[in-house]
């Protein structure tokens, strides 16, 4: 496929209610949508750095860097067949894998729509519906929480996700037991918040029945983690410290976790998200996708991803009218059940992009062809 334009734009996209967890508060969605544009296709793709680099090292500034001075120039000056060959010519590149994913995301969506099939199929998923979960904020109060969650169990949501952090986790997690019994398909996830020498308290989380603890030690770390989940039943989950396929076998080799979450965008790309699920399938690691408050555009690789046979989970991947008061796809993602997402059938993600809504939260526009760049 020869790349004639990638076009990028930035958007501001409110959130309907400020998301708190151990890492910071969250209001709007400051984020990039990407175009890619050959023979009459386009595919798009959408960059899931925050503004603020509290979950990972990337921030929506280094993505448009690392966009305009490498990524975009090398994409347009390359020949690429598939969109394997994307992740190939940016493996010299260390990291920056979000701004790597969202190129790669939007290269995936236009191969599928040049094939005629969908995205799903295109990364042989099988699946025709997931199910899906919600990730629940931290609140100035546990009663808050518990009311939020109500809500969410009333909406169908198959998995209920909060944060937690040194504070607020034993009596969130005891009021919401005893608030919905022991069956409430229930998880934490603390982003890092603790250390080896809370092991007590950690420890204290295990008679919660829940089905997994997500990161709860250190950003970059998976030796802590294989001490902590052998004193452990329950679960444990790394989303942070895994980057690469090669990271998720070292935490499978050392037990750090027996789940894993996959976010497209912290591995870099979709290329990456198949081979740790094939991975992780190998080994019996199940895994389940991850959520960064992606718009419908971001959400769409998430729920292709997602028709893969090993996302035993359901992910963080709810209907747009958890977030946003308007998407900016068309239909919106919305169930198909309560707490089922249908997986389109449609070329490339199956959402229509709402060029309105776009051009109302746009506050950047750029457009690149292969003879107005140079790489570096
Ligand atoms: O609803 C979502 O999209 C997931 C929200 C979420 O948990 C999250 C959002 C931003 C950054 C990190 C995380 C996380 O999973 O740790
Ligand atoms: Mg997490």
């Amino acid at each position: 496929m020869k790349i004639e334009k990638i076009e990028m734009r930035r958007l501001h996209l409110p959130l309907k209610q400020a998301f708190e967890a151990s890492i910071g508060q969250q209001t709007m969605r400051d984020f990039l949508l990407i175009s890619v544009h050959s023979e009459g296709e386009t595919g798009y793709g959408e960059s899931v750095a925050m503004p603020l680099p509290f979950y990972n090292e990337e921030t929506t500034e280094t993505v448009l860097y690392m966009m305009e001075a490498l990524l975009i120039p090398m994409l347009l000056k390359n020949k690429i067949e598939r969109p394997e060959d994307v992740a190939r010519l940016f493996a010299p590149i260390r990291r920056h894998h979000m701004a790597k994913s969202a190129l790669e995301g939007a290269v995936w969506d236009l191969y599928a729509k040049q094939q005629g099939i969908s995205l799903a199929q295109a990364l042989g998923g099988k699946r025709k519906e997931i199910d899906v979960g919600v990730s629940v904020g931290i609140e100035p109060t546990v009663e808050e929480v518990v009311s939020k969650v109500e809500g969410f169990v009333a909406e169908g949501y198959k998995k209920i996700k909060v944060k937690i952090k040194p504070g607020f986790d034993i009596a969130l997690i005891d009021a919401l037991r005893k608030r919905f019994g022991d069956d409430l398909p229930l998880m934490a996830d603390a982003n890092s918040a603790y250390t080896l020498d809370q092991m007590d308290l950690i420890k204290q989380l295990d008679d919660y029945n829940l089905i997994m603890i997500e990161q709860p030690l250190a950003h970059d770390d998976i030796v802590d983690h294989a001490r902590l989940q052998s004193q452990l039943k329950t679960p444990i989950c790394l989303d942070e410290s895994i980057h690469t396929v090669e990271d998720a076998r070292r935490a499978i080799e050392l037990s750090s976790c027996r789940i894993i979450n996959i976010k497209v965008g912290r591995v870099g790309g979709l290329t990456e998200s198949k081979k740790i699920h094939d991975l992780c399938q190998e080994n019996n690691i199940p895994v389940w996708c991850g959520g960064m408050f992606e718009s419908g555009v971001g959400r769409a690789h998430n729920i292709a991803i997602t028709s893969l046979s090993n996302f035993k989970i359901p992910g963080d991947t709810a209907a747009s009218s958890r977030y946003w008061k308007q998407d900016i796809v068309l239909p919106e993602v919305e169930f198909l059940r309560p707490g089922v997402l249908a997986v389109p059938e449609g070329p490339g993600i199956g959402y229509e992009i709402n060029w309105e809504v776009v051009k109302s939260l746009q506050v950047l526009e750029k457009s690149f062809r292969p003879e107005n760049v140079t790489i570096g």
